[in-house]
């Protein structure tokens, strides 16, 4: 088992490169399956997730090559099985993604139904709606989701309930090889949305409106491999940028996109970080105070969930009362116990609202990162704690930061990775 080491304290300084973005990533690769011939793609992160996505992709039969960094050639021209087990699928909630493609290149899908996790119980019931109004047969069983559609699917129009990431995605791929149009309304408008939906065109598909509130997808009979260059991970960077205003540093953010930022720019400047945008850098530093600020999640353009943890442990050492309202997970405040044993002065007002009184002092102690986010604010607590902070469970972690310890080390943290016996 491993554990993070960070003794606080140290002032982060440099340049750090941004890599590209898991949540694109995931279903890009996904969608390859929807391609008769091979797809190449670069900027691929070199993440646990990705390594599990093309688990499930080679399971398929897809052929990958990623012998070089930062690449994936897949091979998608014979796809010989259409089903995802549950040993592959209950790593990583995403790989629900290949349901879509997989069921309308083959007509036929059964993946091992997704459990819940820390941050929410996560139903996919509004994947599962669209693809029924695509004419798909769903049936669920033995812990696992059948779609049939033997003879095609059907363009539809389709509302969803809420704008979810993923059942967009899903719907989205599956739509591109039906017969006929699909509408899409009140559909995710996230940055990754729009980069698959480039990917898929590049294939042959024919989308309009990704990152609006509307949707429209005319199918094709047959899509074809392409290139694509994944987005940076707006998350990632940040979570740099986080760290430098934490640490009162002077940061550059490199291969990051501005425009994917707006909402999270906004609250480090209220929360008085100096912020310089250019076309795909942004300079972060943070000479005076952090002051106080609130915070509620929603779906992009809104605050990001998965920004809120990080966003969070600044909070602890700022000036005055800040306030965060959780409305896109039911469960996301799991980093809140482990912020106070380091000292931090949070109150939960039930499951969605916190309520952080600062500045505290921070002090390190052992703690456990309990999702991918929520790992990442135990390292921010860690760099401003007094003493040493012990992080374990990395494997939430690695799920979603490519080389976090290097890429911290880099801009002056004190930080390192050991192995330690069970
Ligand atoms: C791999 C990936 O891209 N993950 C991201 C994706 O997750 P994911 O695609 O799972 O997130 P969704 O947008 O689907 O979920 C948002 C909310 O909708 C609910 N819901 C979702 C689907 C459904 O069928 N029924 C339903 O009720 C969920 O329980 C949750 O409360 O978007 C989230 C919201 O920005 C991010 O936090 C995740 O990092
Ligand atoms: C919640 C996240 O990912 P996933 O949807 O894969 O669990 C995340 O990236 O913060």
């Amino acid at each position: 088992m491993d554990k993070l080491i960070v003794r606080g304290g140290n002032r982060l300084v440099g340049t750090v490169k941004t890599s590209g973005a898991k949540n694109a990533v995931l279903p890009i690769i996904a969608a390859s399956v929807l391609g008769e011939t091979p797809s190449h793609l670069d900027e691929i992160p070199k993440l646990e997730d990705v390594r599990t996505i093309c688990g499930v992709l080679r399971y398929l039969g897809v052929k990958i090559d990623d012998s070089r960094e930062h690449e994936l050639t897949l091979d998608t021209t014979r796809i010989s099985a259409y089903e995802a087990p549950y040993e592959l699928v209950r790593t990583m909630r995403a790989s629900f993604v290949v349901l879509g493609p997989l069921l309308a290149r083959m007509g036929h899908a059964r993946i091992s139904q997704p459990g819940g996790c820390a941050i929410g119980s996560r139903p996919i019931d509004l994947h599962l709606k669209g693809f029924e109004a695509l004419g798909a047969k769903i049936s669920q069983d033995h812990g696992f989701v059948e779609a049939y559609a033997p003879n095609g699917l059907k363009g539809a129009d389709i509302y969803l309930d809420f704008p979810s990431v993923g059942a967009t995605e899903n719907i989205m791929m599956a739509a591109c090889l039906a017969e006929g149009t699909t509408t899409l309304e009140n559909p995710a408008e996230e940055p990754e949305i729009v980069d698959l939906a480039n990917y898929l065109n590049q294939m042959g598909a024919r989308i309009r409106g990704a990152g609006t509130d509307v949707i429209r997808i005319e199918g094709v009979k047959h899509m074809h491999g392409a290139e694509h260059i994944a987005i940076p991970d707006r998350i990632e960077a940040g979570t740099y940028m986080i760290a430098a205003a934490m640490t009162h540093g002077d940061v550059i953010i490199e291969n990051v996109l501005a425009e994917h930022q707006k909402p999270l720019l906004a609250k480090l400047r209220e929360a008085g970080v100096l912020i310089e945008e250019d076309i795909d850098r942004i300079h972060v530093a943070c000479p005076g105070e952090l002051k106080g600020v609130n915070v509620k999640t929603l779906p992009y353009p809104g605050f990001p969930t998965d920004m809120q943890a990080q966003f969070m442990a600044m909070m602890t050492i700022s000036q005055g009362r800040s306030t965060v309202m959780e409305t896109v997970f039911e469960n996301r405040f799991m980093h809140v116990v482990e912020l106070n044993r380091m000292g931090a002065n949070i109150a939960t007002t039930g499951a969605r609202g916190a309520i952080i009184e600062g500045p505290a002092k921070l002090t390190g102690c052992e703690v456990n990162a309990s999702d991918l986010r929520a790992g990442a604010a135990m390292i921010l607590a860690g760099l401003v704690a007094e003493g040493t902070t012990t992080i374990g469970n990395l494997h939430h972690i690695d799920r979603g930061y490519e080389d976090i310890v290097g890429k911290l080390k880099g801009l002056g943290a004190d930080i390192q990775r050991i192995s330690v016996k069970d």
